[in-house]
């Protein structure tokens, strides 16, 4: 038997598939150690998805876009209780990477009716419930013996947590909170599985003692009987219908009338009110936030997996789909040979691997600043917050715009549920809004930014920390880009650099230019925020590149090295086109400098062509998390989607009801009239 690189290569596969697998020139299995950051848990991944193939009770009973919501509903609970009760022979207990490759190819990414318990719930109470909390509620969350949800978004607010309308009223005489919710606009809505399915929740409220706001806090909230599932009483609750994706979580609204819990249902960890009312102060204010700088550090790697599908759905589908000519004498060609056809998948592809290189060092660190606070050390909190808002926001933004490219590049079947590419796309552009809007996040890495610019403008650099010491180094007068007889990564680090420093440096002038004038502060702020974002994209699109850069240079496998140093050079030249406004408003960049980048953008394209496909399966996604006719493995698309179209319930009669019912005597009424 013939040992190929590509893993993925099965006998009877489509041949034109099996032919860009056996072009590849990495090993496959290699390469998703370096996408999930290490051999152990690539290896642990490929056996889960084993486990699961072999246990028909895992599978879908049929394809998604064939059922209700009620029925998606249904199915992911039978299938949660399953993974469930199976859990410890599936996957290592307590391991939260092998539970969410497992979710991801049981229960799929449109949500289940436990998703918020493991992805907030649980890392809310771990942060911010006391000691003492977390043996009351901690281990019984984790054991499933009772399931939560994180509201906090409101009708009427979701971004300004201070004007929260829901309120936590301290009670000295009773030692209770008294939860309230004053109007319509302060119901909580949109929390995920608060609709139907959780029955407790950790809630975020205004708290007051003794007539004064302590600002937004968060408490431990019973919401529905643990026995009947009924509200407990006081309690308004409900599922808001039906989203653009993501339908089978149960998004909620939740009112409270003058719902009384104990002073010890506040969570303690940080902040603490002694029964007389004595308020004390956490060692920072946004220390309560932590659940959702949880969410936005994971869901880089979450962004970037649900590009890679796409990716691996249009690459895998352009290798099959055969259609017009190049040369007039040749047969048809695979659409992947088409430029324009590469040019929209391949930056994409780069960008997947950079967001997960990115997203991997982001969970370290955010790893690291858990373990501080818990220790009382709140010193990278502001880092970590910056970090994270900047590429929650670019993040989103591009895995979007990949994700709508992949689609269009399947021609008409992308269009089609049988791609799947409308719940992907759907799920991830949930990521643009949650967790924080992407320009009010845009908005909060400014802050950190607008304040290293003051830093620098006052000559105090040294004191610029890790992320921003490029912002106080100096520019060469021109780069080097094409300049040197070796142009490397370095020449376009240090372009990237000068852009990014001289949009921040030109957005915090703007803004205190405009204070200088009289503005105030807020005001400034609002009329100089497009060029402030802009900064923040810049920043953040720096940083992406530096961590494709780091992680380029420790692979020590020379075959790994070359593709992904090809990957590297693509993506560096087709980020620099994509900003060349900013690079040639200055000068920095001439536009024959450009020229050479386009050159290199192509040449990379033309380069990686054999290893594209083997690139997308080095994601290694099984057909079941695919969910996908277009992206299936074997590449047997036509039989596939011809079955597929059989088996939709519109084809399980050849009349239709609304045919016998309207249409027909509609015909028979217009012939009759024509007698
Ligand atoms: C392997 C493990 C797997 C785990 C899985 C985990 C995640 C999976 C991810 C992806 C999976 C893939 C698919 C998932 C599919 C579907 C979705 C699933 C779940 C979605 C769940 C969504 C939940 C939510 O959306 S919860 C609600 C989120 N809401 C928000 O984000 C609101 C946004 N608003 C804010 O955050 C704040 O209001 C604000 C804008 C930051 C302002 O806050 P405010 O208090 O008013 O600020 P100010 O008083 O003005 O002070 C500003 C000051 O504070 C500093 N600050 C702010 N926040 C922080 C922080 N967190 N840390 C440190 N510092 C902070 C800020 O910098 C500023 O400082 P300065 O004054 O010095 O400048
Ligand atoms: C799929 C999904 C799941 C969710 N899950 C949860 C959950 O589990 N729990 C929960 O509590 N919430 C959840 N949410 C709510 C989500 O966190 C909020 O919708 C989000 O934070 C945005 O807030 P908003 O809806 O108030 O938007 P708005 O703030 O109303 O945004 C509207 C527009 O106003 C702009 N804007 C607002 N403020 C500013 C500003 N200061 N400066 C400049 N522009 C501004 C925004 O950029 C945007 O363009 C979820 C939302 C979605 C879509």
């Amino acid at each position: 038997m013939v040992h190929h690189q590509n893993k993925a290569i099965r006998e009877g596969d489509n041949p034109d598939l099996t032919a860009e697998r056996v072009t590849g020139t990495f090993d496959t299995h290699s390469m998703a150690a370096q996408i999930y950051n290490s051999e152990a848990h690539a290896r642990r991944r490929r056996e889960i998805t084993e486990i699961i193939a072999k246990r028909p009770e895992l599978h879908d009973t049929k394809p998604f876009p064939f059922m209700t919501r009620e029925e998606k509903i249904l199915e992911s609970s039978r299938k949660l209780t399953l993974i469930t009760k199976h859990m410890n022979e599936i996957i290592e207990p307590n391991n939260s990477n092998e539970m969410f490759h497992l979710n991801n190819e049981v229960l799929g990414i449109e949500g289940h009716p436990m998703a918020l318990h493991g992805i907030m719930f649980i890392p809310a109470l771990t942060a911010q419930a006391s000691e003492e909390q977390q043996k009351k509620w901690l281990t019984r969350a984790i054991n499933r013996e009772i399931v939560g949800t994180y509201a906090q978004t409101e009708l009427g607010h979701g971004t300004n947590l201070q004007n929260l309308e829901t309120t936590a009223t301290y009670d000295v005489a009773t030692q209770e909170f008294v939860l309230h919710t004053p109007t319509i606009t302060g119901l909580k809505w949109w929390p995920g599985n608060l609709g139907k399915s959780s029955n407790y929740a950790v809630v975020v409220a205004l708290m007051f003692i003794k007539g004064k706001n302590y600002g937004p806090h968060t408490f431990m909230v019973p919401l529905r009987d643990e026995k009947t599932h009924q509200p407990l009483k006081g309690i308004t609750i409900g599922d808001i219908g039906p989203k653009i994706a993501y339908n089978v979580t149960d998004n909620g609204f939740l009112g409270f009338d003058h719902y009384r819990i104990p002073r010890t249902n506040l969570l303690m960890r940080h902040t603490r009110v002694e029964p007389d009312g004595t308020y004390v102060k956490p060692p920072h204010a946004k220390i309560n936030y932590s659940a959702m700088v949880h969410v936005r550090s994971h869901m880089i790697t979450g962004q970037a997996i649900m590009l890679s599908y796409a990716l691996t759905i249009a690459t895998r589908y352009s290798s099959v789909r055969r259609q017009g000519q190049i040369d007039t004498t040749q047969p048809e060609v695979k659409v992947l040979e088409y430029q324009t056809q590469q040019h929209r998948l391949f930056p994409y592809i780069a960008r997947a691997y950079a967001f997960v290189f990115a997203g991997a060092e982001t969970v370290k660190l955010y790893e690291r600043v858990l373990e501080e606070v818990a220790t009382g050390n709140v010193s990278l909190m502001a880092d970590l917050h910056a970090l994270t808002s900047g590429l929650k926001s670019v993040v989103s933004h591009y895995t979007a715009q990949g994700i709508e490219q992949a689609r269009m590049a399947c021609g008409g079947h992308g269009y089609s549920q049988a791609s799947y590419m409308s719940e992907i796309f759907g799920v991830a552009v949930g990521g643009c809004t949650y967790e924080g809007e992407n320009m009010v996040m845009l908005l909060q890495l400014a802050r950190y930014l607008v304040k290293s610019a003051s830093l620098v403008k006052t000559g105090q650099s040294s004191k610029l920390g890790p992320l921003v010491a490029y912002l106080g180094a100096k520019s060469d007068s021109t780069s080097l880009i094409d300049r040197t007889p070796t142009t490397g990564f370095a020449e376009y680090v240090k372009t990237f650099q000068h852009i990014a420093r001289r949009q921040t440096l030109k957005a915090a002038d703007k803004f205190f230019g405009l204070m200088e004038k009289g503005e105030k502060r807020p005001i400034a702020w609002n009329k100089s925020s497009v060029e402030l974002n802009r900064a923040s994209r810049l920043h953040t699109r720096l940083y992406i590149v530096e961590a494709f850069v780091r992680r380029v240079e420790e692979v020590a496998d020379p075959r790994l090295k070359e593709v992904l140093t090809d990957l590297l050079h693509l993506h560096v030249n087709y980020e620099l086109l994509d900003m060349s406004t900013y690079a040639l408003e200055d000068g920095f960049v001439s536009s024959s400098q450009l020229d050479y980048v386009r050159d290199q953008l192509y040449f990379y394209l033309a380069k990686i062509r054999p290893n594209a496909v083997s690139l997308v399966d080095s994601w290694e996604f099984s057909d079941q998390e695919l969910r996908s006719v277009l992206g299936r493995r074997d590449g047997h698309v036509y039989e596939n989607l011809f079955a597929w179209a059989k088996a939709s319930p519109l084809n399980k009669t050849d009349v239709l009801p609304s045919v016998d019912k309207y249409l027909k005597p509609l015909m028979e009424s217009a012939r009759a009239s024509k007698l």
